[in-house]
């Protein structure tokens, strides 16, 4: 289970005991009305030459639902998620975040604009911590440029708490301000630290990642994705190799996402879990929407149920 108790820990130098926060407030994310239409991808088709990946798929994402997209192997659910986070550009049909067009815009953009991934297989920084490996996503929300964070040139006023230990720095802080990138610095380590926290690995926080075990390493993958504040998570197949214990702990940790202002698509072989923690499934079958519903709806649906387990004999 995450483990939420206080952490010794570095916090910009300096030996801290991270507060054990447990509502994790600070973490959640402001974003518009819930059940607005959030993403739509809209007829999209992908080709790769002879094969058609995604064929006129049809579907739309609202804000603050768990929405679960499913299909045997090959179906086209890991090109949908390319398609959405910019990796392709679909070959007709488009999608848009928010009312805007994002089909072809740059991966980095699309991240900027609020869309944020995981992996099927792994993709963490091996040599760097994993406190280091969620700095990085916190980076990404930082508005101080190069040059900015160089010549320390912009600065903000910071209020008492904020204001360093040092009598002489103290004083200098009080007159002068303090460099905007020294305060996005100081607040992305507490950020990513609350993060390692919620999702359960803080107590491994300066381990290099490649060292940490498997069941870290997703969460790990996790925390680093809501470290650029996305209003939609997309995580490809994130149980992968994971024991029913820790697909319990999974499918909490996606509530807990949710909870927090985020709206979660989830790619997931794991049945069980996929009807257990989703609002609504889509179901892809070579590279069609074959059935969309609640997991009930889903779970009984004939299309399903024979793209999974094969049309029986008599059905011909
Ligand atoms: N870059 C590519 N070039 C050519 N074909 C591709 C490419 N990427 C995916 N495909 C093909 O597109 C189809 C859909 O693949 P995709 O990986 O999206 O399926 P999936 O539903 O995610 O499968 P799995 O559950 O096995 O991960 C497959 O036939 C695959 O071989």
């Amino acid at each position: 289970m995450p483990d939420n108790t206080a952490h010794e820990t570095t916090v910009g130098g300096a030996t801290t005991v991270a507060p054990d926060t447990s509502d994790h407030e600070a973490l959640s994310i402001h974003v518009g009305p819930q059940g607005e239409t959030l993403l739509e991808i809209d007829h999209v088709t992908l080709r790769f030459g002879g094969v058609v990946a995604l064929n006129d798929v049809d579907f739309s994402i609202k804000r603050g639902e768990i929405l679960g997209l499913i299909g045997p192997n090959g179906a086209g659910k890991t090109t949908c998620f390319n398609v959405m986070t910019g990796v392709y550009t679909p070959t007709s049909g488009e999608v848009r975040f928010n009312g805007k067009v994002i089909s072809g815009t740059k991966p980095h953009k699309i991240n900027q604009l609020g869309i944020a991934r995981t992996f099927q297989n792994i993709r963490l920084f091996p040599e760097m911590s994993a406190l280091e490996n969620v700095l990085v996503g916190c980076d990404a929300r930082h508005k101080t440029s190069v040059l900015g964070a160089l010549f320390r040139a912009y600065r903000v006023r910071p209020t008492e708490e904020q204001l360093p230990t040092n009598p002489l720095r103290r004083g200098f802080a009080r007159v002068f301000g303090i460099s905007r990138h020294t305060m996005e610095e100081r607040g992305g380590r507490i950020k990513a630290m609350e993060l390692l926290k919620f999702v359960g690995i803080a107590d491994r926080a300066h381990e290099l990642s490649r060292n940490l075990p498997y069941g870290y390493q997703r969460r790990l993958e996790i925390a680093r994705a809501l470290a650029t504040e996305p209003e939609l998570l997309c995580l490809d197949e994130p149980a992968a190799g994971f024991n029913p214990a820790e697909k319990e702990d999974l499918m909490d940790l996606i509530r807990r996402i949710r909870d927090l202002g985020h709206t979660v698509l989830v790619i997931e072989h794991d049945m069980k879990l996929v009807l257990g923690v989703t609002d609504r499934i889509i179901v892809l079958e070579f590279g069609q929407k074959i059935a969309e519903g609640t997991p009930d709806e889903v779970a009984r649906n004939p299309k399903v149920i024979a793209a999974y387990l094969g049309e029986p004999d008599d059905a011909a």
